[in-house]
């Protein structure tokens, strides 16, 4: 490229058009002249001049057949090749023709058509800068680089003049280069969203050694990717010695050029590592979701993170069961259901209130199980009914356990939550073997005096009190009114309970320790409200204004004329807003009064 270098074509040329070939800079190729326009440019340029500016001719590619050449010239392609007539042969059989041997030397545009006839001149704009390409330019570096390497890759095929040996040297250079474009394919199916590695990838090339980085920005891309990728390593939720080996190799990734096959591969791992669904508990996203379904469980949410964390790490943990015991409506079935979430487990409850039979729990008699009353225990059912092996089993009201002639249900119970023997836990139904082991019990009561002492030593006792009335108002206009507005269709828009009303439900209407009844005096408000909307069209605005309040009176009085004159009321005027009276028409007179000191 260098021996190029400084070579400056003349501003005017004659315009040789060819139709069966098109000259490229750096080629050299025979083009047969036959046509009247060429062979004048022949004769009179090519074999007259002395010169070796005389010597280069514009080739300009022209797909008129020459058959039909005529006296017009075609409208011209605007590009074209400055070539070296090197050689001009003539013949006249088996017409007066020549051939030329031209070696292209860089393009150029036709700004300007001078003549046409006997054939084409143009004036020219010399495209290709070839004195570029010199040593030591700063913004050549890299092509210069590049170029040494072409030519050195290229020299060594050349010195293989054996064929044999020529393949040997040749098919490696054409290995690696099907293996790079294959790694570039396979990169781009792995994350078909994210054009901008492919790109630099692809700038990268696919050479050995050093990157060849055209352009800087891929640079910054890459490490934003590598930075990214560490993000979802960390966030992955893998086990230790899965994210040690994961940083390690995160980390020979960030070394590596992107050029070496071995990055895609590496990236390739790394992605697939981080997608695994490695089922490990984020301890960090299980506090936040336990968190969001409850309020004012601090104490519990940590011990049952506590709990959740060492079984994750040691998940042969033989250690005891936990078991909720407060009084009713506190929220211990529902951090169950809400653990079962956590873990992306199937949640399933089973009611042991009043049950004093053990075949509730292991089944009936295997010698039995023709007769028509024969059926497997409550456990078995339960794994039937969710359809997996690992699910979270609520053993509700464990001190509701009753006893009778027919066995003493807590006995089976404890084979049941026996780390020991639940392994091989069998049901008398079904009179083989089940493995328990994968099942994450949890038991509620409301107090431990009558949890049977042998089961109550195997239980990790966690109490949950009652709330006070902050923490019930809260309870309610964080969890229990948004459940109950979407249970209802309803939203927020259509149905306001402020907090004084709020307070007035829980010391006029309930008195318990839970909210359980607070969500039912909610649950008959939404109730209320929604068939009030259902029937709106037909229900007059008089008669809605005796159960609702609504704070958004309309001042358009031509509105209200027209729904209270016809008596056919569109639907109630949003929000809705439960003040004392409305609370009063829905809820009825107050069943408790405040106590007041004297
Ligand atoms: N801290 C809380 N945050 C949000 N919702 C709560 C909370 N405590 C209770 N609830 C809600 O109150 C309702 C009753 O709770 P739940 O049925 O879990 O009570 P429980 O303690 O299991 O009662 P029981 O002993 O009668 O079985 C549920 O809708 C639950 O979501």
């Amino acid at each position: 490229m260098s021996s190029n270098s400084g070579i400056q074509i003349p501003s005017r040329l004659p315009l040789l058009c060819t139709h069966d070939g098109v000259l490229l800079p750096g080629s050299t190729m025979r083009i047969s002249v036959d046509t009247a326009r060429n062979m004048q440019l022949v004769k009179s340029r090519l074999l007259k001049g002395t010169s070796l500016k005389s010597t280069i001719i514009g080739v300009i590619p022209n797909t008129r057949d020459p058959e039909h050449d005529s006296d017009e010239l075609p409208s011209l392609h605007s590009i074209g090749t400055a070539g070296l007539a090197v050689q001009v042969v003539g013949s006249n059989w088996p017409k007066p023709h020549y051939t030329l041997l031209i070696t292209g030397l860089c393009r150029f545009r036709v700004t300007q058509l001078l003549k046409e006839k006997p054939f084409p001149v143009a004036k020219v704009e010399q495209l290709d800068k070839l004195e570029q390409h010199t040593e030591g330019d700063q913004a050549d570096g890299e092509l210069g680089e590049l170029s040494q390497r072409f030519y050195q890759a290229a020299v060594q095929v050349l010195d293989a003049v054996d064929l044999e040996e020529r393949f040997k040297k040749a098919l490696p250079l054409l290995t690696r280069q099907i293996e790079g474009l294959k790694l570039l394919q396979k990169t781009r199916k792995l994350r078909p969203d994210d054009d901008k590695r492919v790109l630099a990838i692809r700038k990268g090339g696919v050479f050995p050694g050093r990157q060849f980085s055209l352009d800087e920005e891929g640079e910054d891309e890459d490490s934003d990717d590598t930075a990214m990728l560490e993000k979802k390593v960390k966030a992955a939720a893998m086990p230790e010695a899965a994210l040690r080996v994961c940083l390690k190799e995160l980390k020979r990734l960030k070394k590596m050029p992107q050029s070496m096959p071995e990055y895609a591969l590496t990236l390739n791992y790394l992605e697939m590592m981080v997608e695994l669904p490695w089922n490990c508990l984020d301890i960090r996203a299980a506090r936040v979701l336990l968190d969001n379904d409850h309020y004012a469980m601090e104490k519990l949410m940590r011990r049952v993170l506590e709990y959740l964390a060492v079984r994750q790490l040691k998940s042969t943990l033989k250690g005891p069961i936990l078991c909720f015991v407060g009084p009713p409506g506190v929220g211990k079935t529902s951090v169950g259901r809400s653990i079962a979430r956590t873990l992306g487990r199937e949640f399933h409850r089973i009611a042991l209130g009043g049950v004093c039979d053990q075949s509730d729990i292991r089944g009936n008699c295997k010698s039995v199980r023709t007769y028509v009353s024969s059926m497997p225990g409550c456990i078995i059912n339960g794994l039937k009914t969710v359809g997996v092996n690992n699910p979270v089993f609520l053993l509700d009201e464990v001190d509701k356990l009753g006893k009778s002639l027919q066995g003493d249900p807590a006995a089976a119970l404890l084979e049941v939550l026996d780390p020991e023997q639940n392994h091989s836990f069998t049901d008398h139904y079904l009179n083989v073997p089940f493995d328990l082991s994968q099942v994450l019990f949890i038991a509620t009561a409301n107090t431990t005096a009558t949890i049977p002492p042998a089961l109550l030593d195997r239980m990790e006792v966690l109490q949950v009190p009652g709330y006070t009335q902050e923490e019930k108002v809260e309870i309610a206009h964080r969890h229990l009114i948004p459940h109950q507005l979407e249970q209802h269709g309803l939203t927020p828009q259509q149905l306001q309970i402020p907090q004084d009303t709020t307070k007035d439900i829980i010391s006029k209407y309930t008195r318990e320790a839970g909210v359980r009844s607070l969500e039912r005096k909610i649950e008959a408000i939404c109730r209320t409200v929604a068939v009030k909307f259902a029937e709106g069209h037909k229900v007059s605005r008089a008669e809605l204004k005796s159960v609702c309040r609504e704070p958004m009176l309309r001042n358009d009085q031509t509105y209200k004329n027209k729904k209270e004159d016809s008596g056919i009321a569109a639907p109630p005027e949003m929000p809705i807003v439960i003040d004392p009276i409305a609370l009063k028409d829905i809820l009825g007179p107050p069943v408790f009064e405040m106590e007041v000191s004297i």
